[in-house]
């Protein structure tokens, strides 16, 4: 089957994600010859219009090309491209063509995905709840919320207890960071897991002294601890530390990944499908963890295709973790987009039995979603924060 059309459609409502970013949808849509439709999805970021423009220029490689040529499409594009490895906009461009083909794949195969790769190692995914914590600032706040994740059965949940800090933190918040953090803890018990995530955002001095204040709260990893190009930094932080250390959601390419996971820089990878080169180039990452005794965690932070093919994927592998999920936290259009396929049931997702990524895309709530690709405004408070959290107390 040929690939005869892709066409990138941004989507967004009134309602509103738990981030900025999460307010927007990039959705890719390929088309063959004959007619089969398959569903991808890219990444929002602060970048909607150069990720709309980079899949227009993408797709000129992948027009004419056989749908189910997975592996050559995406080196043909890596020869034509020359920046893939150094571009965010190419990569998760071609990703999104990408999860679109297995969707195409799948659906012709009248299968879902995860039977080409390798059958389910789970029947269901254990998952971890994000972007529960909007408009949290005080421990009370982070503690009342945390209650309500655990009461709709999640086993885990993520946050970021660290307000507007950004490179350097001070005493005083590392102590807003601990009274957050224990106030979680003390709202969950013992048995629920809970992430801590830095967003990246720390220099590696910092980074270690938040470790030793909250290692004590037993987080069941310490996410992005520090900006992610500082290697000597996460050196630093790796024998300065005994946390459990998870990163990934970055990284744009397999070259990359294995970088990381040879210096031994993670214990826990999270490779986002979106980003990392689709599904053809998640499954080999994954491979190199398990050969390295690294667990996963796919990043899932974004649309409800990603949020599909994630759960595909995470049923399969061996060495899964857990699973991010923002489902409960998605705007309702999100949900309702693949006619909330993938509900979250006693911390756990089912595995989607329907042909392709599992899920069904909702086409006449797809048009009235259309929005123009437009830049994201940028505030005091960045995309990529769960809203109203970038403040201390
Ligand atoms: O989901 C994650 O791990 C992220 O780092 C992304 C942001 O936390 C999430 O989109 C909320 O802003
Ligand atoms: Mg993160």
């Amino acid at each position: 089957m040929k690939i005869q059309e892709i066409e990138p459609i941004v989507l967004t409502s009134k309602e509103k994600g738990g981030a900025t970013w999460a307010s927007t949808m990039i959705l890719v849509k390929v088309t063959t010859s004959n007619g089969a439709v398959g569903y991808g999805e890219a990444v929002p970021t602060l970048r909607v219009i150069s990720v709309y423009n980079a899949i227009k220029q993408v797709s000129k490689a992948f027009i004419g090309k056989e749908v189910e040529e997975v592996e050559k499409n995406y080196h043909e594009w890596y020869k034509q491209d020359f920046y893939l490895a150094r571009s965010f906009e190419s990569a998760t461009a071609v990703s999104a063509i990408d999860i679109a083909s297995w969707d195409i794949l799948g659906k012709e195969l009248g299968s879902p995905i995860y039977k080409f790769l390798g059958g389910k190692f789970r029947d269901k995914v254990l998952v971890y709840a994000n972007g529960w914590y909007s408009d949290c600032v005080t421990p009370e706040d982070f503690a009342n919320k945390a209650k309500d994740v655990v009461k709709r059965g999640y086993k885990g949940l993520k946050f970021d207890p660290f307000g507007q800090y950004y490179d350097w933190i001070d005493e005083k918040g590392l102590r807003e960071a601990e009274e957050r953090v224990k106030a979680v803890r003390e709202a969950v018990g013992d048995e629920v897991y809970i992430m801590i995530e830095h967003h990246g955002r720390f220099n590696a001095n910092s980074a270690i002294k938040i470790a030793h204040v909250l290692e004590k709260y037993n987080p069941l990893f310490m996410e992005e601890p520090v900006h992610h190009e500082d290697i000597e930094g996460y050196k630093k932080y790796r024998s300065s530390t005994k946390v459990t250390v998870a990163l990934g959601e970055r990284l744009i390419s397999l070259k990359e990944a294995m970088f990381y996971i040879d210096n031994r820089l993670a214990d826990v990878l999270q490779p986002d499908i979106t980003n990392i080169g689709g599904v053809t180039i998640a499954r080999k990452v994954v491979t190199l963890a398990e050969a390295n005794d690294v667990e996963i965690a796919f990043h899932n932070a974004f649309g409800s295709i990603q949020n599909a093919v994630s759960i595909q994927l995470s049923a399969v592998i061996p060495n899964l973790l857990i699973l991010e999920n923002f489902y409960d936290w998605f705007p309702q259009w999100k949900r309702d987009l693949v006619y909330n396929g993938t509900p979250v049931e006693d911390g756990y997702v089912k595995v989607p039995e329907k042909p392709g990524i599992g899920v069904d895309v909702n086409e006449k709530l797809l048009e009235e979603l259309k929005a123009e690709p437009i830049p994201l405004e940028v505030g005091e408070e960045p995309v990529w924060v769960v809203k109203n959290t970038w403040r201390g107390y």
